[in-house]
């Protein structure tokens, strides 16, 4: 069905020539985000008259204006109304199964059951981010994202040709550039499986580099647990050789704090799993 290419060292993998089903949404979802973020851009231009950017108040009661205003909120409505709304429902759906797949021969390959960790989902978190990166005339001077591991299970990530995603080797943290490529998926360990493998598996940083010319768009689907689900090493991984590196932490809890913290780093403490290693 398909090929996977570790990216050295990092535990990222890209997962090459997916089934023909999968390639069609991404494509729909990705013209579709396009589509949606120029019909954005048309309206600041109308609003600012592409010179500078006013307030809701300063516009002027020019009928071109309002007009355009009219047309790109139209567009907008009917963007999130129908076909749209189905193609990325459909392209979550299928997403999801091809996470669910990774999930089952991740356990294999740690010698478990195959639905060893499909009970973890009865209420699952998941979900699917669109990210847009507009061009930066400074990009040495800007991140589109700052470094981090992804929190939750597996992460399947699309993108467009532009690239931008580099992750850090283990060994040494050096960055290395993903080559973009449209037709592959980069799937990303979270920190859950870092957990649940008691370090077995890893959970790569990651970050975004902007460019000086071209926007940039992708597409992730965050693999969640479900909201009360406890994380901690599976108990058939420890022995006396490998005991816990983690304590157990409840999920609901840590992402709820984990995203404050992101959001908000002056005022609050950045929480990320470390603070769970065990003595
Ligand atoms: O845009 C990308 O390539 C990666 C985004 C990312 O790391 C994230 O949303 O967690
Ligand atoms: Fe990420």
């Amino acid at each position: 069905m398909a090929r996977s290419r570790s990216i050295s060292g990092s535990g990222i993998w890209k997962y090459l020539n997916h089934a023909y089903y999968l390639r069609r949404p991404i494509r729909l979802a990705l013209l579709f985000i396009v589509f949606l973020y120029v019909s954005m851009l048309e309206e600041l231009k109308g609003v600012g008259d592409g010179k500078s950017l006013m307030t809701q108040k300063d516009v002027p009661e020019d009928p071109v204006v309002i007009k355009r205003r009219q047309k790109v909120k139209e567009a907008m409505i009917h963007a999130w109304s129908s076909y749209e709304k189905e193609v990325c429902q459909e392209y979550a759906r299928e997403v999801e199964k091809l996470a669910f797949k990774l999930l089952e021969l991740i356990s294999i390959s740690l010698g478990l059951p195959g639905d060893r960790l499909t009970g973890y989902f009865k209420d699952q978190t998941s979900f699917l981010r669109f990210n847009h990166y507009p061009p930066c005339p400074n990009p040495e001077l800007a991140l589109g994202v700052g470094r981090h591991a992804d929190a939750g299970v597996i992460t399947v990530l699309a993108q467009d040709n532009v690239g931008g995603l580099q992750v850090s080797r283990r060994s040494d943290g050096q960055w290395f550039s993903v080559k973009p490529n449209p037709d592959a998926f980069i799937i990303n360990i979270g920190n859950c499986m870092q957990v649940w493998t008691n370090d077995k598996y890893w959970s790569a940083e990651h970050r975004v580099v902007v460019n000086s010319s071209k926007e940039r768009f992708s597409m992730p689907f965050f693999l969640f647990p479900s909201h009360e689900v406890n994380i901690e090493p599976l108990k058939e991984l420890i022995s006396e050789d490998n005991p816990p590196c983690y304590k157990k932490y409840n999920w609901g809890k840590f992402y709820v704090a984990r995203n404050r913290s992101d959001y908000k780093k002056l005022q609050t403490e950045n929480i990320q799993i470390d603070r769970f290693k065990a003595a």
